[in-house]
């Protein structure tokens, strides 16, 4: 099975734009990009996720805010990319492929494009009635299954986009998507000195920033959560087991940040949130599946961290 690869143009790790762009509306009106057709329905989409993966993690934190377990089914790869891309597998917390019993989750690409030779990629949302892809663009991914769902949302007055913040979350997004969701794979993923210490210094200068707002502000936006939080949440969460040595981002811990380190437990502690972060498929997958940065693929013990320590943020209400 082949696959795309990853691009490093002057020693910067660049990422892929992704393909499918089609959205899901309540109506089947088209959405902003891509063909119409995709009415919201029950038990008609299906997402493909690897737990490890933040961007995948963002889509099985939506879907399990706004309640949609029973709307929207599920797929889980092993937690080991091979050289062939992702897999199914016998792995604990993984799944088989229930809708199209692929092997490889590159079938399921080449199945709509037989010419398909792009990165194979989660998340990935497949349309069951039309078997075909509807998008594989987590930050759109997420805008789907917050607002066109209501109808069979078991949290339809939970709203991570409001209108009125709009502008303010797109502004936040930004520097936290370049610096810190893909900084981090920015730093360990480099292959000059020149580029690992650039993205370290933004990612660094952007933790600080954040550091600074959330020591007057409870979340991103003031009181309101927002897809801001949790779209910065699957990075921190990950930040101390995996990225802070098997990518390098070794200058502070979040647990030395004393604002993101309570934040990052108070979105951890919500209600149905610590179920979609598996640890294991998390540091296997990063240690497991990069042999250029961790030939031996051992996967470390540590570090022991405690998200369920009392968090102490309800001191800004
Ligand atoms: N833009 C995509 C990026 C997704 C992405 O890069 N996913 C990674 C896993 S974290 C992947 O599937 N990589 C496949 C590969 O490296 O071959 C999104 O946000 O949905």
């Amino acid at each position: 099975m082949a696959r795309g690869t990853w691009k490093v143009k002057k020693g910067d790790f660049v990422r892929e734009d992704s393909g499918f762009r089609n959205w899901i509306t309540p109506d089947g009106s088209p959405g902003p990009s891509g063909q119409g057709g995709f009415a919201a329905e029950k038990d008609r989409y299906h997402l493909y996720v690897s737990y490890a993966c933040p961007w995948a993690h963002r889509a099985l934190i939506v879907r399990a805010l706004k309640g949609l377990e029973d709307v929207i089914t599920v797929s889980v790869v092993h937690p080991i990319m091979p050289k062939e891309s992702w897999l199914f597998g016998d792995y604990l917390g993984s799944t088989v492929d229930h809708v199209n019993g692929a092997h490889y989750l590159a079938e399921n690409y080449q199945k709509v494009d037989p010419d398909f030779d792009g990165l194979v990629t989660v998340p990935l949302l497949w349309d069951k009635k039309q078997q075909t892809i509807v998008n594989n663009e987590s930050s759109e991914i997420i805008r789907m299954f917050n607002s066109a769902f209501n109808e069979f949302s078991s949290d339809k007055a939970l709203d991570l986009y409001p209108e009125a913040l709009r502008d303010e979350i797109d502004a936040v997004n930004e520097p936290i998507y370049e610096n810190l969701n893909n900084g981090v794979y920015r730093c360990g993923f480099a292959t000059t000195q020149d580029a690992y210490n650039q993205a370290y210094e933004r990612l660094f200068e952007t933790m600080d920033d954040v550091e600074s707002r959330l020591s007057s502000n409870r979340y991103l936006l003031g009181n309101q959560i927002t897809e801001a939080d949790w779209r910065l949440f699957v990075t921190l969460v990950r930040f101390d087991a995996v990225y802070y040595n098997h990518f390098k981002t070794n200058k502070r811990r979040l647990v030395d940040y004393p604002n993101l380190w309570a934040y990052t437990r108070e979105l951890y502690q919500i209600p149905r949130v610590a179920e979609t972060v598996n640890m294991d498929h998390i540091k296997t997958h990063y240690f497991g599946s990069h042999a250029s940065i961790n030939p031996t693929g051992i996967v470390p013990n540590g570090p022991v961290i405690d998200f369920m320590t009392p968090h102490g943020r309800d001191k800004f209400f």
